[in-house]
């Protein structure tokens, strides 16, 4: 069985709706809600977590041990940090780091311990790569981007590098495919609460648009 990690209620909603699922189909766990598929001949289960590291690691752990996961599939938006791509542009990263794990006046802005690997060779390269970098802050604050792009990370997000560590813990294969929802905006000569709702109503307009993209165009090649 396959897992799919979703964290947020937006994407899940917008999952439900790609898959035509109805109430019946739908069952609780401790974090959220899962349901079942079978596409292209594989079982299916498609999960929300809610959002920020510990929900993602504890509603993966969860799964990964209640039906015995032979593979995660991180499905979701993410904030774009290199500026050569846009909005719903989508990545299946071939690194993902922790970035809020050290402190980082006096030790490197990631540490090797916290940086896992991601072989796509099977997979071939028809996507987008590159590192995405988690942190249980949302990148909203300019200054927070500025420091992201300068460690030439490509996305980030608030689940997927912490999700990845516990599956290579777990011996299980994690793919993370993720949709660029929003860019922060400089808020140094605006109004920071008025920008900060600007990005986040971005972020929920898009959200939808990511996820139809990454279940239409992305998903089955990597299952
Ligand atoms: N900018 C981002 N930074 C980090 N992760 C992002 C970003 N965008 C999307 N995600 C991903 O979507 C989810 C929720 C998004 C979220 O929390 C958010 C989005 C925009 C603004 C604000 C805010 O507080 O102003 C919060 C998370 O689970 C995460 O995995």
């Amino acid at each position: 069985m396959i897992g799919i990690s979703i964290a947020t209620k937006w994407e899940y909603e917008a999952t439900l709706e790609y898959f035509g699922i109805k109430d019946n189909e739908r069952f609780g766990y401790p974090y959220g809600e899962y349901f079942l598929r079978t596409i292209k001949n594989t079982e299916l289960v498609f999960y929300s977590t809610g959002v920020r590291k510990v929900n993602g690691v504890g509603g993966n752990q969860y799964m990964i041990s209640k039906f015995n996961l032979t593979k995660v599939i991180v499905a979701g938006t993410c904030a774009g940090i290199d500026d050569t791509f846009c909005n719903l542009d989508i990545f299946v990263p071939d690194k993902a780091v922790q970035y809020d794990c050290t402190v980082k006046e006096i030790e490197p802005f990631i540490k090797q311990y916290f940086i896992v690997d991601i072989d796509l060779s099977k997979y071939g390269n028809d996507f987008y790569t590159g590192t995405i970098a988690t942190s249980d802050k949302a990148v909203v604050m300019w200054k927070d981007y500025v420091e992201l792009k300068e460690n030439e990370i490509t996305i980030a997000d608030t689940e997927a590098g912490a999700i990845a560590y516990i599956c290579k813990k777990n011996d299980v294969e994690c793919i993370i495919i993720k949709g660029i929802s929003d860019f922060p905006t400089d808020e140094r000569n605006t109004d920071k609460f008025e920008s900060n709702m600007e990005q986040i109503n971005v972020y929920l307009e898009n959200t939808p648009k990511v996820m139809n993209k990454i279940f239409g165009e992305y998903l089955k090649r990597f299952i």
